[in-house]
């Protein structure tokens, strides 16, 4: 039995504003739409994922998860979901907001697991509040005995979904597609929901939901070191800035070692292997390559895992020339690089006391500690 997933992000995002549809925008290290976009490509049973877009969303769509099966939306959710639809050949479907980006795979399960004997199931969290209607001031206690509040994934025998947007009225707006289903007279099964799945709709949300997720995940550190050769005519990169000096370092790339040293501490923390396996020094294409590249795919590494950087240490060993100089100026470049505050990265340097070939000027050595979290699955 083929499975499908859709997620729907074609939205606007008004109720939040921003530069960007709120699904593109960076919540825990990475675009909103890439934490569902995983969770669902990754799970064992889903074959096929589809992302509902809006008009000229392509772009942001590649930037946030690369190449991805995508079909344009609609004016509504409503359009949007049914446009999805069409673009199904499976037997049942999961319909997903892009705007609830932390999703498990225990959700997915449950849901899967109702769909053997129900038509649809969704994840559903009880009411805590009591509930009354609003307006300039109190109006009536509504009772919320057997009130629950709906999230997505909901999941459906396809041609059931299918069948509830073809028989829903054109001019009446549906907020989700259970009670369409539910509108045709079949019924949904309630899973537990997850509080990791609550929306983001209004600007607090964004906080609240990075806060949920950070306290899910664990806490781990890697290190990583690096030496290069001092070459006569060569430019002395360190930490992504040219420094001045009569004289740089030697390698492949453009050799910045403090620079290689964050990344194979990034790489550690993950256990993906070390610079030299992504990088081998026998491929030409790196050749005097910018080392800022080699750091940002160990951080895309570690935000595909789910990762967020929570501070970075390096320190740079040599007898010259002196680092102090340019210290806050390679903190920036770090720091952008890896989209962190400055005050997330740490920049020291120390002599070895004219010891050893740092110092005796062959050469400049780095040492770097990256300290993470990751989700518990993977740390
Ligand atoms: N025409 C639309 C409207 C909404 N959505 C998607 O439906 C989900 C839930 O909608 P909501 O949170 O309301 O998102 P927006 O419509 O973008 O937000 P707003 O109402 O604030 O503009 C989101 O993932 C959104 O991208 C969609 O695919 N097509
Ligand atoms: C589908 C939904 O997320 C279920 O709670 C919700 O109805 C979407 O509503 P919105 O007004 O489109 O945000």
């Amino acid at each position: 039995m083929k499975i499908a997933a859709l997620i729907v992000a074609a939205g606007q995002g008004t109720r939040i504003g921003g530069t960007v549809p709120k699904q593109f925008a960076t919540v825990a290290g990475r675009p909103m739409l890439a934490h569902s976009y995983t969770a669902l490509s990754s799970h064992p049973a889903i074959d096929d994922v589809v992302v509902v877009i809006g008009e000229g969303q392509e772009p942001a769509l590649t930037a946030a998860i690369g190449t991805a099966r995508h079909v344009l939306g609609g004016a509504t959710r409503r359009e949007s979901v049914a446009n999805g639809l069409a673009a199904i050949d499976a037997e049942r479907v999961l319909i997903h907001d892009a705007a609830r980006p932390f999703l498990s795979h225990a959700v997915i399960d449950a849901l899967l697991a109702a769909l053997e004997t129900h038509e649809g199931a969704l994840p559903a969290l009880p009411v805590a509040d009591t509930l009354a209607r609003g307006g300039e001031v109190l109006g009536e206690t509504v009772p919320r005995d057997g009130v629950v509040r709906v999230q997505t994934p909901q999941a459906f025998r396809t041609a059931t979904v299918r069948a509830a947007h073809a028989a829903w009225p054109a001019d009446r707006e549906a907020t989700d597609d259970a009670q369409m289903v539910r509108a045709l007279g079949r019924q949904v099964a309630l899973v537990p929901g997850d509080i990791a799945l609550e929306k983001i709709t209004h600007p607090a949300d964004f906080a609240a939901a990075e806060a949920r997720h950070a306290a899910t995940l664990r806490v781990r550190t890697a290190q990583g070191f690096d030496v290069h050769r001092f070459a006569t005519g060569k430019e002395l990169w360190l930490g992504g800035i040219r420094i001045p000096h009569d004289k740089g370092l030697s390698g492949h790339s453009d050799a910045d070692v403090a620079l290689h040293a964050i990344t194979d501490a990034l790489l550690g923390t993950i256990g993906a292997g070390d610079i030299g396996m992504h990088f081998p020094p026998s491929d030409p294409q790196w050749r005097g390559a910018a080392s800022a590249r080699f750091l940002e795919h160990a951080a895309t590494l570690l935000a595909t895992e789910g990762g967020i950087i929570d501070f970075i240490d390096v320190t740079i060993l040599c007898e010259a020339p002196k680092i102090g100089p340019h210290r806050d100026s390679i903190r920036g470049s770090i720091a952008a690089i890896l989209g962190l505050a400055v005050g997330q990265v740490s920049v020291k340097a120390t002599t070895t006391e004219r010891l050893g070939f740092t110092g005796r000027g062959e050469g400049m050595a780095a040492q770097a500690i990256a300290t993470v979290r990751l989700p518990a699955a993977t740390a």
